[in-house]
């Protein structure tokens, strides 16, 4: 019998882009709701647990009632894409490439937490820094990121697209999160093994997909005198062997002029890099993906194929 799945939120942002990466797929069977009932309570839950993956791609609220929907049920497992269970030690982390032990981890787990798109980028780059030893624990990190709009789900993408919208949003670039208090930074703190809350601060660009995460780090304030070289070692030593998550070569970074927010919309890669200049006291880590790829949706199918897999 295929696996059955049923996607809670479907009609939405995340939720459509996962439905769009099953379309090909007779491996498994979608359980689907129509979009005229999707608040209907009692058909979710139904649907919910005639499941066998239930994949959330609800507002943090709506996905702990869901969860809640089938905690009787143990032939039920769930992945959440909201920020709920991010740092919930009961719920594995969803980001395959973080450890070598965290796809069988995901794998063998009843609660999968999705990663948070701007996380992915921030943690895909702290992380393997910390587990090397070039990272201190309480080092003052600082993440400056931008996003495509479809990040703030059906409701921003409206007021950027719809003509008439009655609170449109005009400009091409604004920064928010101003109070400094975005719901990824205890997720980018816990994964990206730090000891103290990075600061945040990301925006939004007038374009649909795609996202840059930065990270400038001062190579004084890092251990065993990190280099350019070392640090662009570390991470390409940590990402050898699987093919989601390239850390581009330094001589190809170099020879860079631009890093384009869009390049990598509508795939599921995440591309990494370490720009600056060898000898000099800093260096910028950068990560690119597409806010609603490796940084949702396609995390999320990739996710569900390894649970699928135990
Ligand atoms: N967009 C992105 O880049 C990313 C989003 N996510 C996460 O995915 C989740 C969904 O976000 P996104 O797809 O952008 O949001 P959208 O607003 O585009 O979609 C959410 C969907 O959930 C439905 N919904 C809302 N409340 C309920 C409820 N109580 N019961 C049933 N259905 C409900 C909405 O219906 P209605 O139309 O009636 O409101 C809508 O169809 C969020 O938790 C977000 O954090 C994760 C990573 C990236
Ligand atoms: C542009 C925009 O608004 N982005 C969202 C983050 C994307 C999202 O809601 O999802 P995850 O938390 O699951 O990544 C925000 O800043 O709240």
């Amino acid at each position: 019998m295929k696996p059955k799945i049923f996607i809670d939120g479907e009609h939405g942002t995340t939720g459509l882009q996962i439905r769009t990466r099953m379309a090909g797929r007779d491996d498994v069977e979608l359980l689907s709701i129509p979009e005229a009932e999707r608040r209907n309570a009692r058909l979710r839950e139904d649907l919910l647990n005639s499941a066998d993956v239930a994949i959330l791609c609800l507002p943090d609220d709506a996905a702990k009632e869901a969860v809640a929907m089938v905690a009787g049920n143990n032939s039920v497992r769930i992945i959440d894409t909201s920020t709920a269970h991010r740092v919930n030690p009961d719920w594995a982390y969803g980001f395959a490439e973080m450890d070598r032990e965290q796809p069988k981890k995901i794998s063998g787990a009843r609660y999968v937490a999705n990663p948070g798109c701007y996380p992915t980028g921030a943690i895909g780059l702290l992380r393997p820094l910390r587990l090397a030893g070039l990272l201190p624990e309480d080092y003052p990190v600082t993440v400056n990121a931008v996003s495509g709009y479809t990040g703030g789900g059906k409701q921003m993408i409206a007021q950027m697209e719809e003509a008439g919208h009655p609170d449109p949003i005009d400009a091409p670039h604004f920064l928010y999160g101003l109070t400094l208090k975005h719901k990824h930074v205890p997720e980018m703190q816990v994964h990206g093994l730090l000891s103290r809350a990075p600061l945040f601060s990301p925006s939004v660009g007038k374009f649909p997909q795609g996202m840059i995460v930065q990270v400038p780090l001062y190579l004084a304030d890092l251990n065993d005198h990190a280099s350019l070289g070392s640090i662009h070692e570390a991470l390409a030593a940590h990402y050898a062997g699987q093919d989601i998550v390239e850390v581009v070569d330094l001589k190809e970074s170099a020879n860079l002029a631009r890093v384009n927010a869009v390049e990598l919309a509508d795939t599921d890669r995440m591309k990494l890099y370490v720009f600056g200049t060898a000898g000099a006291p800093h260096v910028n880590l950068v990560a690119l993906l597409d806010n609603l790829g490796k940084g949702a949706s396609g995390a999320a199918v990739q996710n569900m194929d390894l649970m699928l897999k135990a």
